[in-house]
């Protein structure tokens, strides 16, 4: 882990978000003010309950959903005031996403799905392919390049997953639970990868149901009832709060 500068923007920043889904009678207040910067070189752990609004959280990170009240900064860009073309290209270009659910397109081959990101944002063929073949590499899936999702396991379309996530020069990773599908040694792997792009200036925001996870992280943001009730630099601490049997 890299000494991190505070004194620069952060790549990401929330600024006393809240997020109401549904109304009146039926509204949930998934997330109510929660204020968040994650800087170059911080890989952040998102911990907490369920439906204690880590999901809701993450996606408004990545500019998937919006912000009932408040304010989320990716690299100095308002993402509230963008709409449409504008938004889409944001988040394809500073923004990886992993999903618990891989979200692989059936139609393409792994290295097909890595550069897809890149293609729309009109990178030659070659280049985004090449950039693609290495991304593969880094999660150590390049023997994949050319197969179709449904010819991989669970484990593999995950690697996949991340790759196209990390490919290109994205400065924000977020990822919901990148492990879920993988055993514990390649889990670890995965880990290591996110740790070192954060490293190399990445910002990355990770939920984890798992302290040994978390301790890859920076610090942990724990969640409940949508507040951030603790940010601490120690897993230990989360993992009491988690379980106070621990
Ligand atoms: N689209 C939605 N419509 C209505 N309520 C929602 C919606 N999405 C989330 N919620 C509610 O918001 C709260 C936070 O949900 P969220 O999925 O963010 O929690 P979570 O911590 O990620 O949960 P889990 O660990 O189970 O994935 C929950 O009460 C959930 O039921």
């Amino acid at each position: 882990m890299n000494t991190i500068d505070r004194s620069t923007d952060p790549i990401l920043r929330l600024d006393n978000v809240t997020r109401v889904h549904g109304t009146d009678a039926a509204a949930v207040r998934a997330l109510a003010g929660v204020s968040l910067d994650v800087h170059a070189g911080e890989l952040v752990a998102v911990m907490g309950p369920s439906g204690s609004g880590k999901s809701t959280l993450l996606n408004l990170a990545g500019g998937l959903d919006a912000a009932t009240s408040g304010q989320v900064l990716i690299e100095g860009h308002s993402v509230g005031t963008l709409k449409g073309d504008a938004l889409a290209k944001l988040r394809r270009r500073r923004v990886g996403f992993v999903f618990q659910d891989f979200n692989l397109i059936p139609s393409l081959t792994a290295i097909e799905n890595v550069a897809l990101p890149l293609e729309l944002d009109g990178l030659r063929v070659g280049k985004a392919r090449r950039l693609a073949k290495h991304a593969l590499e880094l999660v150590g899936v390049a023997e994949l390049a050319d197969r179709y999702p449904d010819k991989m396991s669970g484990g593999q379309q995950q690697r996949v997953a991340i790759s196209r996530a990390l490919v290109g020069d994205r400065r924000l990773v977020l990822a919901d639970e990148p492990t879920g599908a993988l055993d514990s040694h390649t889990g670890e792997g995965v880990l290591r990868v996110l740790r070192e792009r954060c490293d190399a200036g990445a910002a990355g925001l990770l939920v984890t149901h798992e302290a040994r996870h978390a301790a890859w992280a920076d610090r942990v943001v724990f969640l409940r009832d949508g507040v951030v009730v603790d940010s601490t630099g120690s897993a230990q601490t989360a993992e009491a709060l988690l379980d106070p049997a621990v």
